[in-house]
């Protein structure tokens, strides 16, 4: 097999960010208003505090304000709630995202729902996860949404092929199935009680790798030529970055196209966020 097309998304993430802050300043420049994004993270999650400060670093770059609700880990169900309806209401917030996970004592759901779907910009509230599988213009979850860019902008056409989604997540393999589903792939959605799961990887003209195990995923069990998407951004000790669920040496020598972990889908991910808030924004005044 040659060598496989890298699905390059940081270079791809880094040209939709330009974009984005073109749009924001055309929207300061007609309209006066500057797109807001406000995080709402509870407890101390050591990642997710990294990531909520990547977001508010990319925001600062693409000119979108970005606003902070950070809470202790004891935090009530009704402080948070609190919060929500107040940026609901708040005119220059016009993206809200929850930081995914919340502290086991509040329940996410709930306060996913609570977000006004004007504003989930982070697609994973009730609305918007109808409005997908209904196959309505909604925000769609930032990581599925970031992947079908990347496809899309490599010129991979998932119609008619078979994707195999590992992973049913309600914020990664749900919703990336859909999506797939909505482009006319034929999609099989494998998890963890899933029998046999070589024998379905290996059926996969695209592979969707979301499951949070890393390197589960390698060479042999690919069909040759396969697209990989490996949305894992594992955490291991004694490696100094995220580590994907793709094996990527034994999966690239037999991939056609493959993301990296990291600088594929990671990426994807926040430029993704950043183009549904100026996309919110221009909502906000009827464009
Ligand atoms: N409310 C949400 N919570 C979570 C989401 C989400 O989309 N919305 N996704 C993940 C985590 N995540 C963003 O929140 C995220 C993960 C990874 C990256 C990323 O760019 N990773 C880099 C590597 C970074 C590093 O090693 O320092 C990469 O892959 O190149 C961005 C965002 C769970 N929670």
């Amino acid at each position: 097999m040659s060598e496989p097309l890298i699905l390059d998304g940081a270079a791809t993430a880094k040209a939709i960010r330009a974009e984005v802050a073109a749009r924001a300043t055309k929207l300061k420049e007609a309209h006066g208003i500057t797109p807001g994004l406000a995080a709402v993270l509870a407890g101390d999650n050591p990642a997710s505090v990294t990531y909520v400060s990547m977001k508010r670093k990319a925001c600062a770059k693409a000119g979108i304000t970005s606003f902070e609700h950070v809470f202790g880990a004891d935090a009530t169900q009704e402080e948070v709630l609190a919060c929500i309806h107040q940026l609901n209401a708040d005119p220059n917030v016009h993206g809200i995202l929850v930081q995914h996970p919340m502290p086991k004592g509040l329940d996410e759901d709930e306060i996913l729902a609570t977000v006004d779907p004007a504003k989930d910009v982070d697609g994973i509230g009730r609305a918007s996860l109808g409005d997908l599988v209904l196959g309505h213009p909604s925000f769609v979850s930032c990581t599925p949404q970031g992947m079908m860019t990347l496809l899309k902008r490599y010129g991979i056409d998932p119609a008619g092929k078979h994707a195999v989604v590992i992973g049913r997540s309600v914020i990664l393999g749900k919703p990336m199935a859909i999506a797939l589903l909505n482009a006319n792939a034929t999609v099989t959605i494998c998890h963890s009680k899933t029998q046999n799961l070589a024998e379905l990887t290996r059926q996969a003209d695209i592979l969707v790798a979301a499951v949070g195990r890393p390197e589960l995923i390698t060479g042999e069990m690919l069909k040759p030529g396969a697209v990989v998407l490996d949305a894992g951004y594992n955490r291991v000790e004694g490696r100094g970055h995220d580590v994907g669920d793709c094996h990527f040496e034994s999966c690239a020598a037999v991939a056609s196209a493959i993301t990296p972990v990291p600088g594929g889908v990671g990426p994807m991910t926040i430029a993704t966020l950043l183009e549904q808030t100026v996309a919110a924004a221009e909502r906000s005044v009827g464009k």
